[in-house]
């Protein structure tokens, strides 16, 4: 295992993510978002999971604490040409863990394969990427991956087990919902690890799962892709009632002026199901017939 501050590109990979805490000088602490990986095994499989014809010219990580898996992004980076190399930019809130990046891998600083950001990355204007990797912040793991999925780029990232079940539920299974539909209309997406507790220091209270989103087109159409995405959110909030009840219901969430007419539109095998039983297909036509008929508003 590679131990030194700085390290040469050839030795990217292979850090130890104990030692890398340690000359960090600062502990994780869980009530700013840090949980460290420090199971070597994952960190070195987790580039390995975007998708293989993935353009790895400019990786993104949102959170990067004491870099051990910046280590392993730069390796990917550097893997295919040193000569035309990728590169890799680290969004890091924490000055602390900021400061101690641009330390430790102050030699791809210098040849300008790292950029540290010290930002909130609900904040900052996204750099330009061509693929994000990262073990997200759990606290706002759903509103960051809502900021990257409409950039239409690979990403893998960690999410909460639950939250990632939720991400690639299909219709009629329990945890379909809006996360599911939301998700899905950017992206194929998938659980591809299961990651236990003991893989972070400090552990989380919960397990944890890598997700991969592969960017594609939906095989839908939708004029308007906010009124989509807000109808979707309104009849969610009425999963166990009838459709037909859910659009009645919740006009002042879709911003509908006339429920009733597209209620009288619409299909009755189709109103007499429920949210959850319907793909994201059947929900984009309904929410076109909705547009029609139903005089939306601006949120
Ligand atoms: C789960 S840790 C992952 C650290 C490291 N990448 C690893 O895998 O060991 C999440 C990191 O995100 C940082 N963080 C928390 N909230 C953030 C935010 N809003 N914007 C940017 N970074 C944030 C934390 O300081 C922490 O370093």
């Amino acid at each position: 295992m590679t131990d030194s501050p700085t390290g040469e590109a050839a030795g990217y990979g292979s850090r130890d993510p104990d030692a890398l805490a340690r000359r960090a000088g600062a502990r994780a602490d869980p009530d700013r978002d840090q949980h460290f990986l420090v199971d070597d095994r994952v960190l070195d499989r987790i580039p390995g999971y975007l998708p293989a014809d993935a353009d790895g010219s400019h990786l993104l990580e949102i959170g990067g604490g004491a870099g051990a898996l910046t280590d392993r992004l730069l390796a990917a980076a550097t893997a295919d040409s040193a000569a035309d190399p990728g590169r890799v930019t680290v969004i890091e809130r924490d000055g602390t863990f900021a400061d101690f990046l641009r330390e430790e891998f102050a030699a791809a600083v210098d040849g300008g394969l790292l950029d540290v950001v010290e930002r909130d990355a609900l904040d900052v204007d996204l750099p330009p990427f061509s693929a994000c990797v990262a073990n997200l912040p759990y606290g706002v793991s759903s509103e960051i991956a809502f900021r990257l999925l409409p950039e239409k780029k690979p990403l893998v990232l960690m999410f909460q087990a639950e939250f990632a079940d939720r991400m690639v539920a299909s219709a009629g299974e329990s945890e379909y919902g809006r996360l599911s539909v939301s998700a899905q209309h950017y992206a194929d997406v998938e659980v591809v690890e299961r990651v236990p507790k003991e893989a972070f220091d400090p552990q989380p209270a919960v397990e944890s799962a890598v997700v991969r989103c592969t960017p594609r087109d939906p095989d839908y159409v939708v004029g308007d892709e906010a009124f989509f995405l807000r109808f979707v959110k309104a009849l969610f909030t009425q999963r166990r009632k009838t459709v037909r009840n859910a659009v009645r219901n919740t006009a002042h969430i879709s911003g509908l002026d006339e429920p009733e007419a597209v209620v009288d539109a619409a299909d009755e095998e189709l109103l007499s199901s429920r949210p959850g039983t319907l793909d994201p297909a059947a929900f984009a036509a309904l929410a076109e017939l909705a547009r029609e008929h139903g005089s939306p508003t601006e949120a």
